[in-house]
């Protein structure tokens, strides 16, 4: 781990379910390659992943069965040691590719901008050469101006001790939001393609593979490929590595399919295992060796956590080549000069962790402290200032706000637009259109302009890309910390020495649970590897707003400026339309000097929060 990353906090632990075929996978990795800085349960780095990788390839090798290693996208835009460096990316992909991973796919992040697109042509597809899978996406290559795939659309291989045969394929979600340089195709005309049908019908697979930037559950990409696979194959085992949605997943698709889904931004490495996969011939056909199991846990991604699983130690853990990457990052981080403060948060402020609005939301901070205070510097007349939630991504500690922090908490580099004197009639009821809380939604909008053809790239799908999902409640246990304890007690009972670091008396606790994730998945709330006190999580808007200058009485008010986060705009000009206000990107201007919202932060952080 990095020389600043705290040690991790004991706690007990469950085992890992290690079966015939195992796999390790990341999703959503965002740049946190460095690890958690300012908290002990994530703070081991990619250098510990590889060197933890290789413990459990080792243990295959030694038991005869197999270890495979999958990352499904979006592993840039989100941290410093990717967002600081210009060009954007300079040390990340040299880090990265230390990691031997036998399936890559893209993300949605990794297409935002021309510049990280051709990243992933000039350097993961090349690092990563067959294992990189593009099953949906093509992309213009830069050299030619030739539109081809970004990489292979399948890969067949067999696995190197247990001879088992994988056809793999690596989709993306139907994302629209990618710049001009790349091409997605809908997963539901991808499955119709004759290489795909050609690749499903192939007789010498004992296990589908189908990783991607896809949610596992509710999503109706998977579904499809799923239906798509079973159809063609009534008894083949299928295994889902999926992504985008940020949380721990496990999705039942039948009694012989599974998803995954590992998280984010380096939290969790997620674990599967598969037993029972094989063929024997008959005289007549290929038939299944017996009914497959699948298993999964998610990994808090920690030293304590890595030496147990690996049964190894301090000095026995540590690879060479992983202390080189740890060590090229700890490098990357100094040149980028990372720990520089800003200024010191005087307090935690939460994304999710805290209702909004409420003095401990980030959200509430921004939209009566940071916007506030930054579009006064602008003009006079009274504003609205839009931001959508999903441009925030991640907490602020008590403590130094640095660098990092700004690019931990809004990478991006959009900046902010105005439109000046629009009614405020139609202007106050922007917010409300945009979070589709009212009487008229923005996704019927979306769907009616889609169906006019008069308003381009806009489908019902697209306001899904106006703020990731939040994590769904559902999927999160809402318990006390009462309810870990009583959870170790049934541990013991149910798995007795499958629980690792045993603690002092009766299995309970003798310090209190730290908390974490405490995941509820179609196999149940056995999932995590480490045993926490629940965290409990709160849905946030689409967007907020800040009034700014407004006077006391609003009845008078005629016209307000509403200025945004650029990446809403098409959002805007759709819902003022809706209102009966035509607006066209002709009226809009750049506002705050163009800072984008990293700027914006450091600026008011730098003024507001000394240390
Ligand atoms: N320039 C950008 C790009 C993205 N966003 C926000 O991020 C969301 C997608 O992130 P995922 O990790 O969920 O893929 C997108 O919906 C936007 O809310 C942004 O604000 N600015």
């Amino acid at each position: 781990s990095q020389p600043s990353a705290p040690e991790p906090v004991e706690a007990p632990l469950r085992k890992l379910p290690w079966g015939q075929l195992n796999w390790l996978a990341t999703t959503d990795t965002h740049g946190w390659h460095g690890g958690h800085l300012q908290e002990p349960q994530y703070s081991a780095d990619w250098g510990d992943y590889i060197s933890f990788a290789h413990h459990l390839r080792q243990r295959a090798d030694e038991d005869g069965s197999d270890l495979l290693v999958v990352d499904t996208g979006d592993r840039v835009e989100g941290n410093g040691l990717y967002d600081a460096s210009n060009p954007k990316g300079h040390y990340t992909f040299d880090v990265f590719k230390h990691q031997k991973i036998d399936i890559i796919t893209p993300g949605n992040h990794e297409l935002y901008k021309q510049n990280s697109s051709n990243n992933e042509f000039y350097h993961t597809v090349p690092n990563y050469k067959d294992a990189y899978i593009a099953s949906n996406l093509d992309i213009y290559n830069p050299k030619t101006g030739k539109l081809q795939p970004l990489a292979q659309r399948y890969r067949k291989f067999t696995t190197k001790n247990q001879g088992i045969r994988i056809m793999a394929f690596g989709f993306l979600f139907n994302f629209q939001g990618n710049a001009n340089n790349t091409v997605v195709q809908r997963v539901e005309d991808t499955i119709k393609e004759m290489w795909f049908k050609e690749a499903i019908q192939d007789k010498d697979v004992d296990l589908f593979v189908v990783a991607g930037h896809v949610p596992v559950s509710d999503s109706h990409e998977s579904d499809a490929i799923f239906k798509a696979i079973r159809s063609a194959n009534w008894d083949t085992p299928i295994a889902f590595f999926g992504g985008h949605t940020h949380i721990r997943d496990y999705h039942k698709f039948d009694k012989i399919a599974y998803g995954l889904e590992s998280g984010r931004y380096m939290e969790t490495i997620g674990f599967m295992s598969i037993s029972g996969l094989g063929h024997e011939k008959t005289s007549s056909d290929i038939a299944p060796l017996k009914t497959p199991e699948f298993k999964r846990r998610y990994i808090d991604n920690n030293l304590y956590s890595l030496y147990r699983h690996s049964g190894k130690n301090e000095t026995t853990f540590p690879t060479d080549l992983g202390r080189n990457v740890s060590a090229s990052i700890s490098a990357a981080r100094k040149q980028l000069n990372l720990d520089h403060a800003y200024g010191c948060a005087p307090r935690d402020y939460w994304l999710n962790r805290a209702p909004y609005p409420s003095e401990s939301s980030i959200l509430t901070w921004l939209e009566n402290e940071v916007l506030t205070d930054t579009a006064k510097n602008y003009t006079k007349h009274p504003q609205l200032i839009i931001t959508n939630t999903g441009a925030m991504r991640f907490d602020i500690f008590k403590g130094p706000f640095t660098i990092d922090t700004t690019f931990l908490v809004s990478p991006f580099t959009s900046g902010f637009h105005r439109l000046k004197n629009v009614p405020y009639k139609a202007a106050k009821q922007l917010l409300q259109l945009l979070n589709n809380e009212g009487k008229i939604m923005l996704s019927e909008m979306m769907v009616m302009s889609a169906v006019h053809r008069d308003l381009g790239k806009f489908t019902p799908r697209a306001l899904y890309e106006l703020a990731p999902p939040n994590p769904p409640v559902s999927r999160w246990t809402q318990q006390t910390t009462q309810d870990g304890i009583e959870l170790i007690d049934t541990l013991h009972r149910e798995f007795g020495q499958e629980v690792l670091g045993e603690t002092a008396g009766h299995g309970k606790p003798d310090k209190p649970l730290s908390p974490g994730y405490t995941t509820i998945d179609d196999a149940g709330k056995d999932g995590d590897d480490t045993i926490h006190a629940p965290i409990r999580f709160y849905d946030v808007p689409n967007c907020i707003q800040a009034e700014v200058s407004f006077p006391s009485d609003k009845k008078d008010l005629e016209t307000v400026d509403i200025v945004y986060n650029e990446f809403i705009e098409r959002w805007i000009l759709l819902a003022l339309r809706f209102l009966g206000e035509s607006y066209g990107v002709e009226d809009v201007e750049t506002t705050f000097d163009g800072m984008s919202f990293t700027d914006v932060l450091s600026e008011w952080v730098h003024k507001n929060w000394a240390c």
